[in-house]
């Protein structure tokens, strides 16, 4: 079992890269089956969330190819239908970006349910109700979504709630559908528009992507493509917030200033003088931190998944602040870990409440979910002493090369193997164990009347045909 040791203290300075964003990275992978020759993605981040999709695509033979720069070369031609139960598809949240990809080729799919963070409930019903309104028949059955459509129809889908990833879900169903679909109150995340822009160079039909209305006109067929991945703007985000934390002047590179500007605002109200540059941003020492009060919103408001890490900020700030968490109301499984480490914050209601300024001290402490591992990354830094954080598969679904990148700023960090006895009490290791055991969309329930894997064709469990239309 593999662990971070952390040696706090050291004031670190330098220049660090943001690599592509995983948020995109996970869904550009599934859309590229949708082409009817190979495409090429630069610039992917090297996290086990993109080698895990690696891993799914070659269960349905995919051909592919990943190199050490980022560069995956994906020929889709000969995949077949295969249903993907459990195993990969439970260790990431974004494996449920394989349902519209397979309802799109192939009409069909039967696919487990969704792993990633907990974070408390993470419904897919607004998923459901999309493809749905597209004529797909959806049933859950056993923890397996199974999806079936003779023809996908465009059509007009309200989303009850602002979501990523039922967005992103219904533009891969329906760029092959028959029709135009438009998307009302969709979500307008960069990412989104980064996937919109891949399908489009595909010859995919997409307007509006990066507005609460998108509209997608359904073609023929897909081509491959080429495309580079935008800079993951939640692992520029951590570093900004680190660099306030206990850095002596960092230079980021490879920021969309204009992506972190909630965060960028926010730092500059405590005190920071976050300097923003064309693709980077400058974040000097800071000194007299003041508390803040930061309420989580869908973008371009400020993002859930940098609430965790900037906690760890407030815990160094003058005075009392109060961080919301609007998006999940439960994400704060950080602040037990934050509190054996001296740390003055409690959770009431979906808020934390930290009060400052807590001068932070070693412990041994688990990271429960990808960002809450990030928030203790940066505690660790903080901290005098040797910190030990376990569970650092979370903290490696989303950063690429951490300890590398830590390092060359001066960190005193590193990765350890360590006996099996030496861990933390068991009831304190994270929600999800390996991101294996559970699955987060656990109410998506089954809906009587609906079809089970009864409606896959004969064809379907031997994996033949290849989806693309003759
Ligand atoms: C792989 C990926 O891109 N993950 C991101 C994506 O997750 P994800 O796509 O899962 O998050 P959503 O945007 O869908 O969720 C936003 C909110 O809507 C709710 N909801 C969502 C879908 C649904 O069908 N029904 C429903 O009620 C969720 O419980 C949540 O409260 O956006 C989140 C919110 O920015 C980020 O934290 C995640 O990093
Ligand atoms: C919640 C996150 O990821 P996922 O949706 O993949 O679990 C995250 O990136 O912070």
């Amino acid at each position: 079992m593999d662990v971070y040791k952390i040696k706090g203290g050291n004031r670190l300075s330098g220049t660090i890269k943001v690599s592509g964003a995983k948020n995109s990275a996970v869904a550009l992978i599934p859309a590229s089956i949708l082409a009817n020759s190979p495409v090429e993605i630069h610039g992917l981040p090297e996290i086990s969330d993109v080698w895990t999709l690696k891993s799914i695509l070659e269960q349905l033979h995919g051909e592919i190819t990943f190199e050490k720069d980022g560069k995956m070369t994906i020929n889709p031609t000969n995949m077949v239908n295969i249903p993907l139960l459990n195993g990969n598809v439970t260790k990431l949240r974004a494996s449920y970006y394989m349902m519209g990809a397979m309802l799109g080729r192939f009409k069909r799919a039967a696919i487990g349910l969704p792993g990633g963070c907990f974070l408390g409930p993470r419904p897919i019903d607004q998923h459901i109700k999309g493809f749905e309104a597209m004529g797909a028949k959806v049933t859950n059955h056993h923890g397996t979504i199974y999806l079936c459509a003779d023809e996908l129809r465009g059509a007009e889908i309200y989303l009850d709630v602002v979501s990523v990833g039922a967005t992103v879900n219904i533009m891969l169903a329906a760029v092959l559908a028959k029709g135009q679909t438009v998307i009302q109150n969709a979500a307008k995340e960069p990412e989104i528009v980064d996937v919109a822009a891949f399908l489009t160079k595909m010859g995919a039909k997409i307007d509006g992507a990066g507005t609460s209305i998108v509209y997608i006109d359904g073609v023929d067929e897909l081509h491959g493509t080429k495309h580079s991945v935008i800079p993951d703007r939640i692992e520029a985000g951590t570093f900004m917030i680190m660099a306030a934390a206990v850095g002596d002047g960092i230079t980021i590179e490879n920021v969309v200033p204009l992506h972190v500007e909630a965060l960028t605002e926010k730092m500059r109200e405590m005190g920071v003088d976050v300097r923003q540059g064309k693709e980077s941003i400058f974040v000097p020492k800071a000194e007299n931190l003041k508390a803040v009060d930061v309420e989580t919103l869908v973008y371009p408001g400020f993002a859930t998944d940098l609430q965790q890490p900037f906690t760890v900020l407030l815990t160094q700030a003058e005075g009392c602040s109060v961080i919301t968490d609007t998006i999940y109301s439960e994400r704060f499984n950080h602040v037990d870990e934050l509190r054996r480490m001296n740390a003055c914050v409690r959770v009431e209601g979906e808020a934390a409440i930290v009060t400052g300024p807590s001068p932070l001290t070693s412990a041994s402490v688990v990271a429960s979910d990808l960002r809450g591992g990030a928030a203790l990354v940066i505690a660790g830094l903080l901290a005098e002493g040797e910190t030990e954080i376990h569970d650092i598969y979370h903290i490696e679904r989303g950063y690429s090369s951490i300890i590398e990148k830590l390092q060359g700023l001066g960190a005193d960090i590193r990765r350890e193997t360590i006996r099996p006895e030496t861990q933390p009490d068991p009831v304190r290791k994270s929600p999800i164990q390996h991101g294996h055991e559970k699955n987060t969309a656990y109410d998506f329930m089954l809906v009587p009347g609906q079809v089970g894997p009864s409606c896959l064709s004969n064809n379907y469990m031997d994996g033949s045909g290849s989806g693309h239309r003759a």
